[in-house]
């Protein structure tokens, strides 16, 4: 026994040496990991605040090719660039590569997002919110939609002469997504919670201090009264399901309560509803605001688009009496407006790009990404490769005429594999309603120049505020 015990451990070394030399013999990415902690966050932020992030990635392609080692937000990271990249990273087993969340973000969306889950737990709480989130159940509530952007264009639009389109478009979107996936209506209850989850944004990516009076510390207090509301919200919904035969298709919290599994038990937990109704809510409201606000702009800059658009929105406003709402078979018709939206997400992606991380020592393209370190993917340098859209520069919609033409993993506006935004469907609608109303409605004409910045989203000079002119109906 004592021959064998210390034959072991004479032999651990030696495997150990033999799996660092194996290892080893795996070169890293190029590039370097800069200063300790630091590296090159501070560097990149730097660039898309000042809109050169695509410059900024362009350099590091054109010196170290398209896979190459740094260092962001505190990990050892390697940046991966192109479509196989893309696919590589969307659809690699979540044994391998596994999302990776920034900490601090975590503290204010909670562990049980779908940000955090994994394996088969990402897959049942994801197809839980699909359940809601499909075109079929969305086809439902295209006419409540359609309210709340009418009441939004009558409060904010009408007999003015000047709107800042951004934080317009932000309280819309927020009001869509309260009204449709959780039923909170206009009133005092849903003000507190806009009120919450401005704190809770205007904070989450700021420095995490938690200390007093600094914006972390006062995202994170307004997480968790957010947090709190929603609770009693989703114990409100149980009782009307369970004792006032509420519908269980009524919005996405009572879908949600009503998956139940063969014992009758509620499959998506409490705390999984919450943090899963917080992450929607952020994920949802900022991208499709800055979609719509980016889809203004280019239409002031680009008049031939402007007048096609134009003329798909008249045309099925002609069919509509005065007062009747469009349908979903009117939305099936605005292919070129949405083919407008792809070309405007392909040009400004609300998001930029996001991690991964790698859960075994990996070897791509020749290189070795090792255990624990992050990969990160960016969505311009796709987007602007003269290879896959040639003129990238050049905004033109008809790029997405044909969809089957574009090559896979090429477009990620919406990322791709398993983790591919589940919001599309409900994106396109909020998109496509709001213009018909807005073209319709209004012309426009820009008061300020079309730079933006990155905070991580685009965000247009002063917000994009335009002159604006109310139409006669047609
Ligand atoms: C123009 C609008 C939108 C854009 C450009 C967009 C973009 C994206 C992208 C790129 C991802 C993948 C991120 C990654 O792979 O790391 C994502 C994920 C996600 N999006 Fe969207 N999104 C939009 C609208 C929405 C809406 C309206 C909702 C909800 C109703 C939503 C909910 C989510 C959720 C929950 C995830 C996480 C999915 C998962 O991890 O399985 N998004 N989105």
């Amino acid at each position: 026994m004592s021959i064998l015990f210390t034959t072991l451990m004479l032999l651990i070394p030696i495997f150990l040496i033999l799996i660092k030399r194996k290892r080893s013999a795996k070169k890293l990415p190029p590039g370097s990991l800069g200063l300790p902690i630091i590296g090159q966050s501070l560097s990149l932020l730097r660039a898309m605040r000042a809109n050169t992030a695509e410059k900024w990635l362009e350099k590091r392609i054109k010196k170290y090719g398209p896979i190459s080692k740094l260092s962001l937000f505190g990990n050892p990271t390697v940046f991966l660039h192109g479509p196989a990249a893309n696919k590589f990273i969307f659809t690699s087993s979540c044994s391998i590569i596994t999302n990776q969340q920034v900490k601090s973000i975590q503290m204010v969306l909670g562990d049980r997002s779908l940000l955090e889950l994994t394996g088969d737990d990402h897959k049942r709480v994801r197809n839980a919110l699909m359940l809601f989130l499909r075109p079929e159940s969305l086809k439902d509530c295209v006419g409540k939609l359609e309210e709340e952007i009418r009441w939004h264009l009558e409060m904010h639009w009408q007999g003015k002469q000047q709107v800042t389109v951004l934080p317009l478009m932000k309280t819309l979107t927020f009001n869509i997504i309260s009204s449709l996936l959780f039923g909170i209506q206009r009133g005092s209850q849903r003000d507190k919670l806009v009120g919450l989850f401005r704190q809770m944004m205007g904070g989450m990516w700021s420095v995490p201090l938690n200390f007093p009076f600094t914006r972390y510390r006062r995202s994170l207090q307004a997480s968790k009264l957010a947090q709190n509301m929603l609770r009693q919200l989703i114990s409100e919904k149980r009782v009307d399901l369970e004792q006032k035969g509420a519908s269980p298709h009524q919005d996405l919290i009572t879908c949600l309560l009503s998956i139940r599994n063969d014992n009758n038990e509620e499959m998506i937990t409490e705390e999984e509803m919450v943090h899963n109704v917080l992450l929607v809510m952020t994920a949802g409201h900022d991208t499709s605001s800055v979609l719509i606000t980016f889809m203004l702009q280019f239409l002031s800059n680009e008049p031939a688009v402007y007048e096609n658009v134009l003329q798909e929105q008249e045309n099925i406003a002609r069919t509509k009496g005065a007062g009747t709402f469009l349908t979903w078979e009117d939305l099936s018709k605005m292919k070129y407006t949405w083919r407008v939206a792809m070309e405007t997400l392909r040009m400004i992606s609300p998001i930029f790009g996001s991690f991964r991380k790698a859960l075994k020592d990996i070897e791509y393209g020749g290189y070795l990404i090792p255990k624990g370190w992050q990969i990160f993917w960016a969505s311009p340098m796709t987007h602007m490769d003269n290879n896959i859209y040639p003129e990238p520069t050049k905004f033109d919609p008809n790029r997405f005429e044909n969809q089957a033409s574009v090559p896979p993993c090429s477009f990620v506006g919406f990322g791709g594999g398993p983790r591919m935004c589940p919001g599309i469907e409900f994106a396109r609608i909020e998109t496509l309603i709001t213009i018909h109303y807005l073209v319709t409605r209004f012309t426009w004409k820009l008061c300020a120049d079309s730079t933006f910045s990155r905070d991580p989203m685009p965000v247009p000079a002063q917000g994009l505020p335009l002159q604006i002119n109310q139409k006669n109906p047609l």
